[in-house]
């Protein structure tokens, strides 16, 4: 048994391997100590092998999905060795073979993967800073293929979020680090471009790949052969549902850096968190295969104004009409078609993803009379046709609710084959026979209480109370004593139990194979099953859209091939839910205005202000109107756009190794070098991760920049006040501002952005809201007095470091003097004057 472990392990020296043994699958030697540490489990040991304990560790097989999903989460890569045929009558070890690999990017099975989010295995080469991405959901079908510059593998890492890299052995590539995805290396020549197209063309059964339009795509065709190849051998067999490859090209979607999706919290927040973001707010889809879409549509927005505004027409179509909590109720009712086709097509689809898929099928055409008149609509609708083959089949074979596993039987639907009719009949008519058998039996012996059963460990019996034991006729076999009673059988119940039980196995091997055959009858229809999955993960996106747009209060905006950007009354979509659902504060919605002769707006105000908000919510309502939604505005114009870059809030990358401020200038230096008249740039406060003055300079020179070269639609919010003086300088450039106001020892936001600059900053005020010591803000205010006072007399700005030693302030309050404070001497009677003089003496004293 351990040479042919040895011998299969060989094959797989790089992955975990589940051998099976009866009821557990265990694992041996090193894979063993490394399962027991990575899943808990007890480390045991078994035989020896030269003089040596064997390690191992196992699960229990009906329990290994729950350790497969902990294993691919942590990046490790499974061999599932089965046994075949039966270990009782086989001569020797029964013969077992790999039946599958589970790698973290190649999941199939429903309980490993997420609902709500594609499984991405991506292949990645580089040639002569060309890169070659190719990248495929297995549990969709879905092969797409790019070639982009080597500069952006960051950001394409951060837009596709794959589970799995496969890169070439020899290529030298810095990956990012820490960015929750297994790497893999295979060899190098399997990414051979002309191999690749041979392999391609095979899988998708064309002469060759001339109709793809991928000619020019030579790298990332040598990528997308290195990945099929390596998602054949982890289904250990073939991929009929692949059928087809799309190109991306760069220019398709708006581009979003790495840094701004994460900034953005379009799916994530900054910490990592699943919710409050763009997504959490508009994934009230009825279906994962739509929730999966519209995550896909937040990272992919298009730039193709024509486009999105079929999408937003269909939204408002969609939010007009009467029928579209109808439509949403209904599309609940649709389980995951896509994730079944391809569950099919591999052939591992259970007999409740039948049922499922037949459920949907026949609730399909429910949906059509609920879609209002609309282009993209229309076409949706073509789309939502079930094969009708494929729905009668399967309402001809499967059952209401079948049971969970084909093992059990109970799947195939009566009717549907005559000898598995048959089959059962023998097994369900036991009733009648047994009754007749007991009659007989009870007047042959005369035993009157004789009863005559079966269970499922001891089969057929015949039981006789020990009161009547010395009347049993002479052919009665005894089969098993209890306390009170023998339990016996006749050469008749005997041929009968052999009919039955025969029957029981043959009706479960027949099933089996009804079963297998159902798989093959539905093959044909993965293809229009995967074409109508998309369907109705489109039509799903555009009612949770317009859902939202109704909710939410949302405008459809208006499209423009101009230079412009304008936002009446725009909110930030998040906050404002979050206000919501918090405090019940109302946001203040503000207006922006962007076209030719404005193109940056220099944000000052207090800390707290809304400045970060304010610049966010016009990027997030430029991206929402490029996925086709409404916005949350009472209008938005918006004009041509071809990238958003951001530069906000303070990240350390301590894996990454960079510092604050390092991060900051890298994100600075790539906006610069990027971003073009057609970009939204948002800038928060450049420059306050260095020296002041360092700072100062740094920002002024790249709001410069931004405004003379890049020339792009700008945001730039910053505390250093010199900077406004750039409006004066230059037309394109405006200065607005958020106010704040003191009130009695408080200060209150007011959240509305103004024209022109900020008066104060209220930092102080606001570090006191924070909770800084009484102190330590007096000591602040004298300084800032002090630094006041200099620049009166001197001119710019004082220098904080060169402040005389006399303005040291006290570093504690006099508590005589706050007594005093404390004290009203018109409410106070003599005696109490007095017993104060006592009290200030013995403060005094003790200081
Ligand atoms: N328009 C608004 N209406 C209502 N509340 C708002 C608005 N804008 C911001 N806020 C509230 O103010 C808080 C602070 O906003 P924000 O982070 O944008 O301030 P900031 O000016 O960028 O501050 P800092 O300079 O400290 O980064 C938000 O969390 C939100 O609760």
């Amino acid at each position: 048994m351990m040479q042919q472990y040895l011998g299969l392990k060989s094959q797989h020296p790089d992955k975990l391997m589940f051998y099976r043994m009866g009821d557990f699958y265990e694992l041996f030697f090193d894979d063993a100590v490394k399962a027991a540490r990575l899943l808990d489990i007890t480390l045991t040991t078994r035989g020896q092998t030269a003089g040596m304990p064997i390690k191992m560790a196992g699960v229990p097989f009906h329990a290994a999905e729950q350790y497969l999903a902990k294993l691919v989460k942590l990046g490790e890569s499974v061999a599932i060795c089965e046994q075949f045929g039966d270990p009782a009558t086989s001569k020797g070890p029964v013969e077992r073979r790999v039946v599958r690999i589970v790698t973290p990017g190649t999941l199939t099975d429903a309980a490993l993967l997420d609902d709500k989010r594609d499984n991405i295995l991506l292949a990645v080469n580089a040639i002569k800073g060309r890169l070659g991405l190719a990248w495929l959901s297995l549990a969709s079908g879905e092969f797409r293929l790019m070639e982009a510059a080597a500069e952006t593998l960051a950001s394409e890492l951060e837009r596709l979020k794959p589970a799995e890299v496969l890169l070439p052995d020899d290529l030298a590539l810095e990956l990012p680090a820490a960015s929750g995805y297994a790497v893999k290396r295979v060899a190098s020549w399997q990414f051979d471009a002309e191999t690749a197209a041979r392999n391609l063309a095979r899988q998708f059964q064309t002469q060759n790949l001339s109709g793809f339009g991928i000619e020019e795509a030579g790298v990332a065709v040598g990528s997308a052969g290195a990945l099929l190849e390596y998602a054949r051998q982890t289904q250990c067999g073939a991929l009929p549902h692949i059928t087809g490859l799309i190109l991306e090209h760069v220019g398709q979607y708006l581009t979003l850096d790495g840094a701004t999706r994460r900034n953005l919290e379009l799916t994530e927040t900054i910490r990592g968190e699943a919710s409050p973001t763009l997504f959490s707010l508009l994934d009230v889809c009825a279906t994962s295969m739509g929730s999966r879409l519209l995550r896909h549509w937040l990272h992919h927005p298009l730039r193709n104004q024509a486009k999105v505004a079929r999408r937003r027409d269909a939204v408002g179509a969609l939010a007009d009409s009467a029928g579209l909590e109808g439509l949403r109720e209904r599309l609940g009712a649709i389980h995951d078609i896509e994730r079944i086709a391809a569950r099919v097509a591999l052939r591992s689809a259970r007999p409740r993803d039948l049922s499922s898929l037949r459920d949907s099928l026949l609730a399909l055409p429910q949906l059509l009379p609920l879609l209002p008149a609309n282009a993209l609509l229309a076409e949706l609708g073509q789309q939502l046709q079930p094969p009708a083959e494929a729905v009668e089949l399967l309402e001809r074979a499967v059952m209401d609710e079948p049971s969970v596993v084909i093992r059990d039987g109970g799947v195939i639907r009566a009717g549907f084959h005559a000898e598995l009719d048959e089959l059962r009949a023998l097994q369900t008519n036991h009733g009648d026979f047994l009754l007749a058998l007991e009659a007989s039996e009870r007047t042959r012996s005369g035993i009157p209480n004789l009863k005559v059963e079966y269970n499922r460990v001891h089969g057929f019996y015949i039981e006789v109370s020990n009161s009547h034991g010395h009347k049993i006729p002479d052919d009665y076999r005894r089969r098993q004593t209890l306390k009170n009673a023998e339990r016996y059988i006749t050469p008749e119940l005997k041929a009968f139990e052999d009919k039955a039980l025969s029957a029981q196995e043959r009706s479960l091997a027949l099933e089996k194979a009804l079963y297998e055959g159902l798989l093959d009858g539905l093959a044909p229809f993965v293809a229009s099953l995967q074409l109508l999955a998309q369907a109705v993960a489109g039509l799903d996106v555009l009612a949770a859209l317009a859902d939202r747009a109704l909710v939410q209060g949302w405008v459809a905006p208006e499209f423009r091939d101009e230079t412009l950007l304008q936002i009446e009354a725009g909110r930030h979509p998040v906050v404002e839910q979050q206000l919501r659902d918090g405090s019940g504060e109302a946001f203040i919605a503000n207006d922006l205005k962007f076209d030719a002769g404005r193109k940056l707006l220099l944000i000052t105000g207090p800390n707290m202000g809304g400045k970060s908000t304010y610049m966010r919510q016009a990027a997030l309502i430029a991206l929402l109107a490029h996925i086709g939604s409404f916005v949350p505005a009472k209008r938005a114009v918006i004009g041509r756009l071809d990238r958003i870059f951001t530069r906000i809030g303070a990240s350390d990358d301590l894996a990454g190794g960079r510092s604050t401020f390092m991060v900051e200038m890298t994100e600075t230096a790539n906006i610069l070098n990027n971003a073009g008249d057609h970009a939204l740039v948002l800038m928060d406060e450049v420059g306050r991760g260095t020296s002041t003055f360092d700072g100062l300079a740094l920002a002024w020179a790249i709001a410069r920049a931004l405004i003379e070269k890049n020339r792009s639609y700008t945001l730039f919010a910053t505390h250093y006040f010199e900077l406004t003086r750039l409006a004066l300088d230059y037309p394109q450039v405006a200065n607005v501002h958020l106010d704040a106001v003191e009130h009695k020892d408080k200060i209150v936001f007011l959240h509305s952005v103004e024209e022109g600059p900020a008066s104060q900053s209220y930092g102080l005020q606001v570090a006191q809201l924070a909770g800084v010591p009484r102190d330590t803000i007096r000591q602040a205010k004298r300084y800032l007095t002090e630094l006041e006072n200099q620049r009166a007399t001197q001119g710019g700005q004082g220098d904080l470091f060169s402040l005389p030693q006399a303005v040291e302030p006290e570093l504690e309050p006099n508590p005589l003097v706050e007594r005093l404070a404390l004290v009203d001497p018109d409410q106070m009677t003599p005696r109490e004057a007095h017993e104060l003089l006592y009290e200030l003496s013995r403060l005094a004293r003790e200081d």
